[in-house]
């Protein structure tokens, strides 16, 4: 059956989400324990949008940073195709904002910068992301937010100044030169929602269209009643560029991937019985196989400050 690889390496729990055309289902990997998100995907159901999906497989591997959900594992049979992600126990960033009704500013901020960080480096290994939203946001074990993507995300032949014209992402969270028609750079298209999301605000009717409350002068903002201390019409300035200086972290991030980590290398080693060279040589192809899935989350398992022990499967 399909599920006869998966169910090698993994236990399949209840169903965590559904997209478009994916079903994402909790799973714990059976050497280390580790909870993990298993995104499935029905080739058949996907059609003339499997290539789209192999544009996000690609664009994962490429993409390694703290605020961005990790690619552990892919596994495709004739019929699926599974994406064994990063779990985060938080969940959606969406349901933790509308829990506590408003977030404090400076927590606000954190999470703002998070998001800057995140989208500065996906634009900066030139995907741009456009389905930027609260539910595509969630929140990890430590609190810190990790981007991720229902498959929407595009690499633009033409580079990142290529100008997109395909309206996508949701309208309710579209900035206004995307609802206007305009073509856009994916980089520079304003995110207003995030302002207002972050900001305390109580959720009145909101203008219909909701975009609409963004244009012109600040004065129509006060209709969101925000609280006037923030200052945010920078944010919403009518001019796009968001700054967005690049987390020099990712790049840290990138040199600690050319030095794999002695302890998780050693563990597997000793597991499989084989060289610490060997070990670091099939890593380092990062094939997105059971190998590299093992590594990845005991390096996870070891930065949360717990046991690295592999378990023989019973
Ligand atoms: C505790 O209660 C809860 C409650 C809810 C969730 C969780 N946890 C939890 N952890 C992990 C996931 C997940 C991670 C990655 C991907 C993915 O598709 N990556 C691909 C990706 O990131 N591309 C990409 C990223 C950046 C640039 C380019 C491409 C998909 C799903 C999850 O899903 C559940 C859905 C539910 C519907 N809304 C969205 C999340 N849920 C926990």
């Amino acid at each position: 059956s399909d599920y006869e690889e998966i169910l090698k390496y993994y236990e399949l729990h209840e169903t965590i989400g559904t997209g478009g055309f994916a079903k994402v289902k909790l799973g714990r990997h059976l050497l280390t324990g580790e909870k993990v998100a298993i995104k499935i995907m029905d080739k058949a159901a996907l059609g003339d949008d499997l290539p789209r999906v192999k544009t996000e497989i690609d664009a994962m591997k490429n993409l390694s940073h703290q605020h961005v959900c990790r690619l552990y594992h892919v596994i495709e049979t004739s019929k699926k195709i599974f994406m064994v992600l990063e779990y985060c126990p938080g969940g959606e960033l969406f349901d933790y904002i509308v829990s506590k009704d408003c977030l404090p500013e400076e927590e606000a901020r954190v999470f703002f910068r998070q998001i800057v960080s995140a989208i500065a480096y996906v634009h900066s290994q030139g995907y741009a992301h456009r389905d930027l939203k609260p539910e595509n946001l969630l929140i990890d074990e430590e609190r810190n937010l990790k981007l991720i993507d229902f498959g929407l995300c595009a690499k633009p032949k033409g580079g990142l100044d290529y100008r997109l014209n395909t309206c996508c992402g949701s309208p309710a969270y579209a900035a206004p030169e995307l609802i206007q028609g305009k073509a856009y750079i994916g980089s520079e298209v304003r995110r207003p929602v995030f302002v207002c999301l972050f900001f305390r605000f109580t959720l009145g009717p909101l203008p219909s269209p909701p975009h609409r409350a963004f244009e012109g002068s600040a004065a129509q903002i006060h209709s969101l009643r925000f609280p006037p201390e923030f200052c945010w019409v920078a944010l919403l300035s009518s001019s796009p560029k968001l700054s967005m200086a690049t987390d020099q972290r990712s790049a840290v991030l990138f040199l600690q991937l050319g030095h794999l980590d002695e302890d998780c290398v050693r563990e597997l080693a000793v597991f499989h019985n084989q060289s610490r060279e060997s070990i670091s040589a099939l890593i380092s192809e990062w094939n997105y196989d059971q190998m590299s899935a093992t590594y990845l989350l005991l390096q996870s398992k070891k930065a949360r400050g717990k046991r690295i022990q592999l378990r023989i499967p019973s």
